[in-house]
């Protein structure tokens, strides 16, 4: 049976960007969500925009679940006030436990880790192992050119073109937090042996 979103992943960068609006939408989206009663699920980190979102919702009351691998403890730097941090052995393990524990993604501006968690949920969605929304924020301008290289695969045949309503790329974070108020959490997803 659908039911409402109650946890997001949140793929963001360990890094701040040189615009202040990455660290602006952060702020927006982490109290968003706990405004309305949305779990974050998140990187762990307490650097750059992770760091901003994780802050931004536990000020605003919201409860944030971190998963962090055990190697990146000592560099991503852990939030200080969170208080549900799961460590993992792996990367991969860090990836599936973050599938597991959300029932939608988010995609906020970041680097190369972002761009491949955001990857990895659409490619999942393309194969089937999952029907959970994903909604890349374009702050920015950040999203252009990932989703013209999308469009760009779409025009070669490449990718099908139906694969385009995969995701949802919105400008603005009340327009993601308005999508996850109106969208439905998925009834199951693929067991992790199959991710
Ligand atoms: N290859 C990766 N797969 C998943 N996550 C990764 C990978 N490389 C780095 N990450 C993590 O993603 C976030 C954000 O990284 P940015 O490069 O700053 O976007 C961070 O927690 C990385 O550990």
């Amino acid at each position: 049976m659908p039911s409402a979103i109650q946890s997001v992943a949140v793929f963001c960068g360990s890094r701040s960007g040189t615009d202040p609006a990455h660290a602006e939408a952060a702020r927006a989206l982490g109290a968003g969500l706990a405004t309305r009663g949305m779990t974050l699920v998140y990187g762990g980190g307490g650097i750059g925009l992770m760091g901003e979102v994780a802050k931004a919702a536990l000020d605003a009351g919201g409860r944030v679940r971190g998963v962090i691998p055990e190697f990146l403890t000592r560099i991503e730097r852990p939030y200080p006030a969170l208080a549900e941090l799961e460590i993992t052995s792996s990367m991969h393990t860090r990836k599936t436990r973050m599938f597991e524990l959300a029932d939608a993604f988010v995609t906020l501006s970041g680097g190369l880790g972002t761009l491949d968690e955001t990857v990895e949920v659409i490619t999942w969605r393309q194969l089937g192992l999952h029907d959970k929304p994903i909604i890349i924020l374009d702050i920015d301008g950040w999203a252009r050119p990932l989703v013209t290289l999308f469009d760009s695969l779409i025009d070669r045949g490449f990718v099908a073109q139906g694969d385009r309503s995969i995701y949802e790329v919105v400008p603005r974070v009340t327009d993601a937090l308005a999508l996850l108020t109106q969208v439905e959490a998925p009834a199951g997803a693929a067991p992790a042996a199959r991710l």
